[in-house]
């Protein structure tokens, strides 16, 4: 798992580290790390253009050394100062020794021509949205022919919730120092930080342990492990399926699909949409009766495709009502959010898996926020919050949160949803803790869409073509990251 640390963890032990370095050292590691990033983007230092953006704090020093480092090399080094009195002393220094060039925010011309463009105009000590000049230098910036480098955090991000406040510098690579921020890969802030390299400078011994977390193909194939010797078709979990009508029958097949090609020991669907699920999948064990009469499983999917009527709420009444897990997604969402009840009095797990529109029903817009947010409402209702978007958030009731790392703009079309609550379903019948099980869920999905979108345009069925090549590719690179 990688940790995602806030800017308050950070600066704590920033805090302890500093006080057993000597004076500059750290600021020297991340320097020497930016610098090296840089080089590798450029290919070589000699004779190529480096413009850096220089605020008046720390950040901005990160930038200067780091300039001073590619001037020594042979680049042609050009500070845009934005705050020429405060620019930091011995960056500014360094940069001059090695032949760099100092000018201020009237003279960006290397803009233009830049090969690479550091941005250090602010990091974890910005506040707010970009300053007009520094908006006006982040756009050029953005137009120029300059690879953007934002060095921490790109400047005019919260770095921990990802919120933009009007511009900010649009980084095709981010470095960072110490930890992953969750700015840099949740809400809006994630199109800006572009590819995310983290340098290491010895926060990690003195870093409290994070709240929020992304998970790695090696975290997600633990919950993906073959069958055992002693298993047998349900000693690993039955999933049941309450999805789809009779008019509209593709999000049962979806689900269902979805949920035997993750882990096909046995899936079970009770709905008004039997005959489409055994005509596409006789796999599965169909029955068009109520779910309490579609034998023993160990979770549920309820609601992509019910509708809304008064049978669709009994039934989901109905599954809610048992001691087992249950993924609440789509028509199940708009009822919940009706009858939230339903969800608080519940004590076996619940998984709400809303997208935007689908949250804003349970109360309050998500916001710029999502990890905020989606920790709120898991509070509120005891329930795991799986919000889905470009970088899917899951929270537990009790704070954990989790970024979906995976996935492709291409997932943005009709049923894809129908498919993750399939997996979903499947993977929680195991019975793993239901917030991480989400967030592996998730993974997954991405991966799938990923792999479904190299050829071009997806929809939602070639997901669940793709997912058991994805399982095994997933499983594969999971004991490749862990050594074995
Ligand atoms: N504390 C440390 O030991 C280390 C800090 N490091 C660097 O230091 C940074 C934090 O430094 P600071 O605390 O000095 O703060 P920053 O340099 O991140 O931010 C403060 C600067 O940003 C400007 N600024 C803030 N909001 C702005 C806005 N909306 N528009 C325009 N300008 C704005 C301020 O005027 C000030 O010049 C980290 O992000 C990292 O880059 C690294 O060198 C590693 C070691
Ligand atoms: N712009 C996007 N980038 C990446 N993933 C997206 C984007 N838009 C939607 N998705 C993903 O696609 C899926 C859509 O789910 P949902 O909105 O429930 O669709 P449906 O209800 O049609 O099945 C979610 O997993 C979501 O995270
Ligand atoms: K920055």
């Amino acid at each position: 798992m990688i940790g995602l640390s806030t800017v308050a963890d950070v600066r704590a032990a920033e805090d302890v580290l500093l006080a057993r370095t000597p004076e500059g050292a750290l600021m020297q590691r991340a320097a020497t790390g930016l610098a090296t990033v840089c080089l590798r983007l450029l290919g070589r230092a000699h004779g190529t253009r480096v413009t850096a953006l220089v605020g008046g704090g720390n950040n901005g020093g990160d930038a200067l050394f780091a300039g001073a480092h590619l001037a020594a090399r042979g680049a042609r080094v050009t500070a845009v100062l934005l705050d020429p009195g405060r620019a930091h002393p011995a960056g500014l220094a360094a940069l001059r020794r090695a032949g760099g060039r100092v000018t201020g925010p009237g003279d960006p011309d290397g803009l233009d021509r830049a090969d690479l463009v550091l941005d250090g105009i602010a990091g974890i000590g910005g506040r707010g949205g970009l300053r007009p000049e520094a908006a006006r230098l982040a756009e050029r910036a953005a137009t120029g022919p300059g690879i953007p480098v934002a060095v921490d955090v790109p400047s005019g991000v919260d770095a921990d919730t990802g919120a933009v406040e009007g511009t900010a510098f649009p980084a095709v690579h981010t470095v960072t120092f110490g930890a992953v921020k969750p700015g840099l890969v949740v809400g809006e802030g994630r199109g800006y930080a572009g590819t995310v390299h983290l340098v290491d400078i010895g926060l990690g011994p003195h870093l409290a342990r994070p709240r929020a977390y992304q998970l790695t193909d090696d975290d997600v194939a633990a919950h993906l492990e073959p069958p055992g010797d002693g298993d047998d078709k349900y000693s690993r979990g039955v999933v049941g399926i309450v999805a789809g009508s009779a008019t509209y029958p593709g999000a049962a097949v979806l689900c269902t699909g979805a949920a035997l090609r993750t882990r096909a020991g046995l899936v079970r669907y009770a709905g008004t949409a039997a005959d489409g699920v055994r005509a596409s999948w006789p796999e599965a064990i169909v029955t068009d009766a109520r779910p309490g009469d579609a034998g023993r499983v160990q979770a549920w999917v309820v609601g992509p495709g019910t509708g809304t009527d008064d049978d669709a709420r009994s039934v989901l009444a109905e599954v809610l009502a048992t001691d087992l897990p249950v993924v609440v997604d789509a028509d199940a969402l708009t009822m919940a959010a009706r009858e939230p009840d339903l969800v608080r009095r519940r004590s076996a797990p619940t998984v709400l898996t809303p997208h935007d529109r689908e949250f804003a029903r349970f109360g309050a817009e998500v916001g710029a926020d999502r990890i905020g947010s989606a920790r709120r409402l898991a509070a509120d209702l005891g329930a795991v919050v799986l919000l889905k978007g470009n970088a899917t958030v899951v929270a537990d009731p009790d704070g954990t949160a989790f970024v979906n790392a995976t996935g492709t703009t291409d997932l943005a079309t009709a049923g894809t949803g129908d498919v993750l609550s399939g997996i979903l379903g499947a993977l929680l019948a195991t019975g793993t803790p239901p917030a991480e099980t989400a967030a592996a869920a998730a993974h997954l999905h991405g991966r799938a869409g990923q792999a479904a979108g190299e050829s071009g345009p997806l929809i939602a069925g070639d997901l669940v073509r793709r997912l058991s090549p994805t399982v095994g590719r997933v499983r594969g690179l999971g004991l490749r990251d862990s050594g074995a």
